[in-house]
This record gives C-alpha cells, structure tokens and sequence, in this order.
C-alpha cells in the first residue's frame, strides 16, 4: 500500500510507517502546496496530514477510488471535508486527548502574557534601560490582574470541553471561570455557571475561544461582540482563526474597544509579517504553537500514524473521526 506524508514527521514515526507501506513524504518543514498535494495523492491508499492542508473534493478527486483513511496530526479536522469522506467510505483518524494539557497550559501563558504585557515588556526592556519606570510611565500604566477576574471559555463540543477542562483547572487559583455550555454536569464538577454569550461578552475580564470551528462558531467574534465586551476585556483565542473577524479585532484593539488580545491562531497561518495586527502594542499573536511541546507532537503523529495503519489493516482506529 502507497501513503502520503504531507511533512517531515520525527524519524520514528516515518519509520514505522516506512515498514509497513511505501511513503511518499514531502520532506520538509513547509506545508505542502496544494498542487504537490493533488499530484502527490493520486492513486495513494492513505494520507497523513496536518491541519495546514485543505483536505476537499478536489483532493478526494485526485486520490480516486483507492484512498481509504484520512489522518490527521490535530484534534480539529474542519480542514477536512467530512462529508464528501464520509460519502466515499474514507475514515478519518485525529488526535484527542494527547493535546489538551499542552493547549490548555498555552492559553493560560496567552492569557498571562497578554494580561501582564509581558512580551510589550521584553521589547522594551531591549530598547531602554529606563524599564524599571515601566508600570509608573503613562504610556505602559495598565495592565489587567488576573487574579479574582471574570473569565470566560467559548467551548461548543467533546474536542472543546477537554481543552476547557483542563484550563479551568489550571486557572482555578485566579479566576472565577464561566462557561458558554449547557451542561449540568459540567457545571456541577468544575463549579462553573452557564451563561448567555451576550450576558459573557459583558461581564467578562477575559474570554477565552476555545470552540471548535463551523458554521455556528465562524466570526462570532465580530466588530457587535468586541463592542459588548469591557474596554479592559482581554480576548485570547486558541481555537480557529476563522471564529474571529480579524479586521473588527484590528479595530477594536487600535481604538481602545477592548484592552488586548493574544492569539495563538490566526487567518491565514501563517499570518503574513506585514499584517496589522502586529503593528499593534497590545495584540499578541504566536504561531498556532499551542500544542507545540516536544512530547506533545510526538504523541500527536504516533496516534495519527497508529490510527492510518489501523484504517488501512482494517482495525478499528484508536481515535476514529
Ligand atoms: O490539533 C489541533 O487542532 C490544533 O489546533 C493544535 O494546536
């Protein structure tokens, strides 16, 4: 059997694979692009993949009648069309779980670093030896304690509530938490409260997306929801890019709507250098590096490649779509 590896994966994972089935590996740090996909996928039995690559009809049609499993190295799979896969027999496999410390932790490091300007400050610690002045100039007067603030998790299924669980957990010691779900049992484990998203754009200290992307979740932080939100609102983003309107958020930062954000995901990604936002003080954005720990990526592409051999060995994958 012939499989697609659409990045350089660590060499005990491709090894693995390398036993097994003939691999066609981009070798490389860069996503793909979409043309070496499309080639690179015809007549193949299986793709192991990432979330940088738009899995659609048109590579589906590329791959023709043998590809039987999708895998992809991320928990979210809304890079990949579900439906048409779903239509044609493929499985898709991804990657539960195995992130969600690492995601968790990322969004509090977000949340902290944006709150406390922590990255405004290593520039300015670099510019100027006047730097003790920091919290006293007038210019950096303010930054958000943490501690006993409002905040808020827009979290919407299974993938989600894992991230959020652990980062209630984590966030416990500073803040009282609120969640955006219905779920009694939620409510009663974590001591968190359901509430309206307007009544959580309003109240709110900090608000954290941690929702998976779709069609009810796309640009629902838009220019009305900055608007509702406190001018002292942090808002920090771990899930998509596309829950956010970016041109709203570059206004609603530029003219003091809300206090910061810290965005670890973005549209597109990577995010070009020459973009607005980061022509901003306080807006900070990393690059999708949420789950990026060493261990963290490993465990990630083993179950990814653990799940393409069970697919193709037809066994039950050990985290099916
Ligand atoms: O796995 C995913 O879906 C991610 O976004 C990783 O950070």
């Amino acid at each position: 059997m012939e499989v697609v590896v659409t990045r350089n994966i660590p060499s005990a994972a491709l090894n693995v694979l390398n036993k097994r089935f003939k691999v066609d590996l981009w070798q490389s740090d860069d996503i793909i692009p979409r043309e070496t996909l499309i080639s690179k996928i015809k007549a193949k039995d299986g793709l192991l993949c990432l979330l940088t690559d738009k899995i659609d009809k048109e590579v589906l049609d590329s791959a023709g009648d043998r590809l039987q499993a999708v895998s992809t190295i991320s928990v979210g799979v809304d890079h990949i069309n579900r439906s048409e896969c779903t239509m044609r027999g493929i499985k898709i496999g991804y990657t539960p779980e195995v992130l969600t410390a690492a995601t968790a932790e990322f969004a509090v490091g977000l949340l902290l670093s944006t709150s406390r300007r922590i990255v405004e400050g290593t520039h300015a610690a670099k510019r100027s030896n006047s730097v003790c002045f920091f919290i006293l100039c007038q210019k950096y007067k303010v930054t958000n304690d943490v501690t006993a603030c409002v905040l808020v998790l827009l979290v919407d299924d299974k993938t989600t509530d894992r991230v959020g669980t652990i980062l209630i957990l984590r966030i416990a010691n500073f803040s009282h938490s609120y969640f955006f779900k219905k779920d009694k049992a939620f409510e009663e484990n974590l001591w968190v409260h359901f509430a309206s998203f307007p009544d959580l754009l309003r109240e709110s200290d900090f608000i954290i997306s941690c929702c998976s992307f779709n069609q009810s979740t796309d640009g629902v932080f838009d220019k009305e929801a900055f608007k509702q939100m406190k001018n002292s609102a942090i808002f920090v983003n771990i899930a998509r890019g596309g829950v956010v309107n970016q041109d709203d958020l570059y206004d609603a930062l530029s003219r003091n709507v809300i206090r910061g954000a810290g965005l670890d995901v973005t549209t597109p990604e990577p995010l070009p250098t020459d973009h607005p936002l980061f022509t901003l003080d306080n807006c900070v954005v990393t690059p999708h590096i949420g789950s990026a720990s060493e261990k963290t990526r490993t465990e990630m592409t083993m179950l990814a490649v653990e799940n393409l051999i069970c697919a193709l060995e037809n066994r039950a994958m050990p985290a099916q779509y």
